[in-house]
């Protein structure tokens, strides 16, 4: 056990490597690039008629009217979130300077599974608003006493809300006939015919968001009806855009930390999937991670590199756990083959992947599969986006075979799934392996 002194000691290396940490970091104001952080006005980009839109649809409430409902809709990280709470903001400080009570209550249905947790949390982050208690439990009691519960406190506490389901499309409830009315359709009915029907003494407004374009299509005739929002589009962003948007938060780190091509990079790999503010953002904050904890004293292109690899690394590999043994063998085969081929490979020839593949099966004393079954497991790698493939009549040689391409980097693939599979053999044998690769790609060509 530590003494006195060693206990002093300890403490105080723990103090000094903390603040160290702290005083040597790259980052000025962080949470700048923290996604749950509201940002002032002056750093939204291209969203002006968005804004516009909204600014519109919740004017009302200022002159004690009762605002449309709206449906948001666009891509994952185009902003939804965003503008409908910066234009709450400031909703909320003129309300105030004007002497109307007005709330937001929101909630993310993504981790919600049922219509009646769904209104529970609703109670809960309305009196959460109203700074009062919920006074109800959240078990023992029906769906029906706590949507009373919920107009109750809008009534007693606010002149107007406005009431923000995101990820609305995934609130499905428990289904137990595909035919049955999702969670979403249920509640959006009952909110918009409570404010109707004037169980609701204020105002209020329902704004759904959703990645679904085909949301409203989803919704059952009186849900609809009822419901019958006010569109806001939100499209995806070009490379341009998250540059100007990660410019605008430039000031999360300190001066002249970060190297020119930071911004543009992050951007542009951004911008490769759909245009997602999110990612951009993400990049560019991972990549001043990497930095600090290696102890570096700006931001180099290559950590945002990493940064991009580790994002893939976490996709990759949060796919794949659902993947069986024999599944992740064949698609670890296809991959060591542009990992380890000498010539510039990208597109796998499926013959030298299945020949890899028994390679690597017997090295393991795993089952050893078919040819055909190889082939199954990987069309089914191809619906899940981890490659592409195409059928090729053969130059060399004969017959028909298929090629792959790994939609992202093959090492990353063959590297996360090194980790997951017990392969210690294969890190004993990896030069073995890189001649059997390089053995079989060239009695490929060679159209033995
Ligand atoms: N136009 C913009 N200007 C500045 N920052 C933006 C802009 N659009 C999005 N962002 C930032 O990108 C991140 C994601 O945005 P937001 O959460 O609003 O997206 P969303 O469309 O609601 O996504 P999801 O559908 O996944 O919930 C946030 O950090 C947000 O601040």
């Amino acid at each position: 056990m530590a003494d006195g002194n060693d206990q002093q000691s300890l403490s105080q290396s723990i103090k000094g490597r903390l603040q160290e940490g702290v005083q040597n970091s790259v980052f000025r104001e962080k949470a700048l690039l923290d996604p749950d952080t509201v940002i002032d006005e002056d750093r939204i980009v291209g969203r002006d008629q968005q804004l516009d839109d909204i600014i519109t649809y919740l004017r009302p409430i200022l002159q004690s009217n009762r605002p449309p409902n709206m449906l948001l809709y666009g891509p994952s990280g185009t902003g939804k979130s965003l503008i409908i709470n910066a234009v709450c903001e400031q909703v909320s400080d003129l309300a105030t300077a004007q002497d109307i009570q007005f709330g937001v209550v929101q909630i993310n249905c993504q981790t919600i599974k049922s219509h009646d947790r769904a209104v529970y949390r609703l109670v809960e982050n309305a009196a959460a608003e109203a700074g009062v208690a919920a006074e109800i439990p959240e078990s023992g009691i029906s769906t029906d006493q706590k949507l009373r519960r919920f107009y109750e406190l809008l009534s007693e506490y606010f002149d107007s809300v406005i009431i923000i389901l995101d990820e609305v499309d995934l609130l499905v409830g428990r289904q137990r006939d595909p035919n049955d009315e999702p969670a979403y359709s249920k509640l959006l009915y009952q909110l918009s015919r409570a404010s109707q029907l004037g169980r609701i003494e204020g105002d209020i407004s329902v704004a759904a968001l959703t990645n679904d374009p085909r949301f409203m299509e989803n919704l059952d005739g009186r849900a609809e009806s009822s419901f019958n929002p006010q569109d806001v589009v939100f499209p995806d962003y070009d490379a341009n855009q998250l540059q100007a948007i990660l410019d605008r938060r430039r000031d999360a780190y300190r001066d002249d930390v970060l190297e020119d091509g930071i911004i543009p990079l992050s951007s542009a790999f951004a911008a490769q999937d759909h245009g997602d503010a999110r990612k951009a953002i993400d990049l560019f904050r991972k990549a001043g991670e990497l930095a600090d904890r290696q102890g570096e004293e700006t931001v180099r292109e290559e950590h945002v590199r990493d940064a991009q690899k580790e994002a893939e690394r976490d996709r990759t590999l949060t796919q794949m756990q659902g993947l069986s043994t024999q599944k992740k063998l064949s698609l670890y085969a296809t991959a060591i083959v542009p990992v380890y081929s000498n010539r510039n490979l990208n597109a796998v020839p499926s013959t030298v992947a299945f020949r890899l593949y028994q390679y690597i099966a017997e090295l393991l004393d795993a089952d050893q599969k078919s040819r055909d079954s190889y082939l199954r497991y990987m069309t089914e790698a191809e619906t899940y986006n981890f490659v592409t493939s195409e059928k090729r009549g053969r130059g060399y040689g004969s017959g028909v075979h298929k090629e792959y391409t790994f939609v992202d980097d093959p090492s990353v693939v063959a590297e996360t799934l090194q980790e997951d599979i017990r392969l210690e053999e294969i890190e004993n044998n990896e030069e073995l392996i890189e001649s059997v690769v390089n053995a079989q790609i060239n009695d490929f060509f060679e159209g033995n």
